[in-house]
């Protein structure tokens, strides 16, 4: 059985000291071990940002797509081959700006993948700009009057959606962070994390100690039941998003996957799939 460590690609990651994306990293690899995958049973997909460095640095099959893209390609992934553990991520400018509506579409599909967004609340890629996860009044580079927009709400987004796994985290709660995302792996549907994951070097606002003040998590409130969505939603309007824990999850909905007649029998052999590498392989070399 592999270990976290035979999960980490043989890269330094490009990412400023002390920038959230570490943790998440590491809280992938250690879910992956944890839940007993080999690198080749995994496959992670990203959009672009610093976030979106991630795929290369997990030691397993990556694909570091365009922005805002992740989704369409993860789904395309799993539909193909549904061995596959598939993990798809990027930051909050790439799932809530350009991404937003796959982001949307990917939740009501209820797709078996995992989608994790390192929520640093500012785009770091571009040096700083206001992400739609700023607060109003939040000045940077492109709001230097401070944003006129209200922040979005991506677990009242994804509650409204019908996810039927909803979570949320902060990169330094590794443990947790590590416990929830093998449980959305373990899901049977569309698993959708956000994780505050801090930029240290552009967002001077939302940092550790800010989030350390104003998270609280749903282990601490009393009678708080993940399968109940009035509640989930009426908690997260009441803590203004800013809670950690898995927030709701419904075991019951069957995965898009599941919905589709004869799905179950038809799954592709892997004799199947070299065949259609190699057509692709042919039909590529002919525009080459
Ligand atoms: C189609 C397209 N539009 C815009 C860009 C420029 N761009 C690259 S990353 C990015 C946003 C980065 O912010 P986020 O997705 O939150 O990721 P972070 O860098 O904060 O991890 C933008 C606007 C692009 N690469 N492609
Ligand atoms: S700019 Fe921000 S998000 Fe990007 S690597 Fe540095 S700390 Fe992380």
């Amino acid at each position: 059985m592999a270990t976290f460590k035979e999960f980490r690609n043989n890269v330094k990651p490009n990412w400023c000291p002390g920038c959230g994306d570490f943790s998440v990293q590491a809280a992938i690899q250690r879910a992956a071990a944890n839940v007993g995958l080999e690198p080749e049973g995994l496959a992670v997909v990203s959009g672009i940002g610093c976030s979106g460095r991630i795929s290369g640095y997990i030691k397993s099959y990556g694909f570091h797509g365009i922005h805002g893209r992740s989704l369409p390609i993860a789904q395309g992934v799993k539909m193909a081959n549904r061995e596959l553990t598939v993990i798809a991520s990027g930051g909050d400018g790439d799932g809530f700006a350009i991404g937003m509506g796959h982001t949307i579409h990917a939740i009501r599909r209820n797709i078996d993948i995992t989608y994790i967004v390192m929520d640093n609340q500012i785009y770091g890629l571009t040096k700083g700009q206001t992400s739609p996860r700023s607060a109003a009044g939040f000045k940077t580079k492109s709001t230097p009057d401070g944003s006129i927009e209200q922040a979005i709400s991506p677990m009242e987004l994804a509650l409204s959606a019908g996810a039927t796994f909803v979570a949320q985290s902060f990169s330094t709660d590794l443990k947790d962070l590590t416990a929830i995302i093998e449980a959305g792996i373990q899901h049977k549907g569309f698993s959708f994390i956000n994780v505050f994951s801090p930029c240290v070097t552009y967002n001077k606002i939302n940092t550790y100690d800010w989030f350390k003040e104003n998270l609280t998590k749903l282990a601490t409130i009393e009678g708080y039941d993940s399968t109940n969505r009035e509640m989930a939603m009426q908690t997260v309007m009441e803590h203004d998003g800013l809670v950690t824990g898995i927030i709701y999850q419904n075991k019951d909905r069957q995965s898009y996957q599941e919905l589709i007649p004869g799905y179950a029998e038809e799954s592709l052999t892997k004799a199947e799939l070299q065949l259609s590498q190699e057509s692709f392989d042919k039909l590529a070399s002919e525009f080459m």
